[in-house]
């Protein structure tokens, strides 16, 4: 029997399932990074200075097949042969946004699955008034921090509510952003999930909630960068949006847990974790993962 939420008006009850098994959710994490690791998808990605590197070697590490290709010249022929697209506004410009919005219309318009990281959402007019562009050509899955994805909310008009990120980190917690979660999920007809301390995935009926992970993953930058684009990854071999969003965060949030065992410290986190990322397997998911009722 599922549980129901009063949300704001619009929706005046959620059928909020409550959380599959947890041995459901790792064995499906596992079996996703197995058809991952067998299938290396080619992944698209038109993303932000910062996080080029460490994102193309978070791909590669879990078995993919990472391309940093963004130039409008090139979108067009590259977006449908990539399994995914993975769009990452943090270091934009006009003619960034210009890029991204090409290669997005023509993924909606070839069927490439494309995710969208809204980095730094709500402060400036400028990158607001991108995601709400972006948005329009209908992501199959909006990943963000707590702040953000309440950032896009009340650009989306579906809440009051001020996000208070500081810069491209969140002051929010994903509790706070989950019922947004849901209603941008029903909104745009997509999967939305918010990272933190607890992850949280919805396809606007079903929420799951994860608890793995480190605090040291807050203290290397673009590794927020880097699950999006793993998730892109994911996104290109799942059956659906949802599926590929679960599995993306099991695996790395365990992979995170697994890395802060041998790093205490960010510079050898980022080593220990992308080299976790290549080691995991479907064992370790269903040995460590922790899913929140
Ligand atoms: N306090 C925390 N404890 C454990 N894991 C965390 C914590 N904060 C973030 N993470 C993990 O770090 C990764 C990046 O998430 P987050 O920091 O929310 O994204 P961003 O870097 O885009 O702000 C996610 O896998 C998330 O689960
Ligand atoms: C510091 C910074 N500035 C613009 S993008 C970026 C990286 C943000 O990475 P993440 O969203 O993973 O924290
Ligand atoms: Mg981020």
């Amino acid at each position: 029997m599922g549980y129901h939420r009063r949300v704001e008006r619009k929706y005046t009850l959620v059928d909020v399932r409550p959380n599959p098994q947890a041995t459901d959710l790792a064995g499906l994490a596992g079996r996703l990074l197995s058809e991952l690791r067998a299938r290396r998808p080619l992944v698209q990605n038109i993303t932000n200075y910062v996080s080029m590197d460490i994102a193309a070697n978070a791909l590669l590490a879990i078995g993919a097949a990472p391309a940093m290709v963004h130039a409008p010249e090139e979108t067009p022929q590259f977006t449908p042969i990539a399994g995914a697209l993975v769009v990452n506004i943090g270091t934009l410009s006009a003619a960034t946004a210009k890029a991204m919005q090409i290669a997005v219309d023509v993924a909606h318009k070839v069927g490439t699955p494309w995710l969208l990281d809204p980095v730094a959402v709500g402060p400036m007019d400028f990158r607001n008034g991108v995601v709400l562009d972006l948005m329009k050509a209908r992501p199959a899955i909006l990943r963000g921090n707590a702040s953000e994805i309440i950032a896009v909310a009340r650009l989306a008009g579906l809440t009051q509510t001020k996000a208070t990120p500081r810069g491209t980190d969140s002051t929010n917690t994903t509790s706070e952003a989950q019922l947004f979660c849901i209603e941008l999920a029903r909104h745009f007809g997509c999967t939305v999930v918010a990272t933190g301390e607890v992850d949280v995935a919805t396809d606007g009926q079903q929420v799951v909630r994860l608890a793995n992970g480190s605090p040291l993953m807050t203290k290397v930058t673009a590794l927020g960068c880097s699950l999006s684009s793993v998730m892109g990854g994911f996104l290109a071999i799942a059956p659906t949006p949802l599926e590929a969003a679960i599995a993306a965060l099991a695996v790395y949030g365990v992979a995170g847990d697994m890395a802060a065992e041998t790093a205490r410290h960010p510079g050898s986190f980022r080593v220990a974790f992308i080299d976790t990322l290549d080691a995991i397997t479907p064992a370790d998911i269903t040995g460590r993962l922790k899913v929140i009722a």
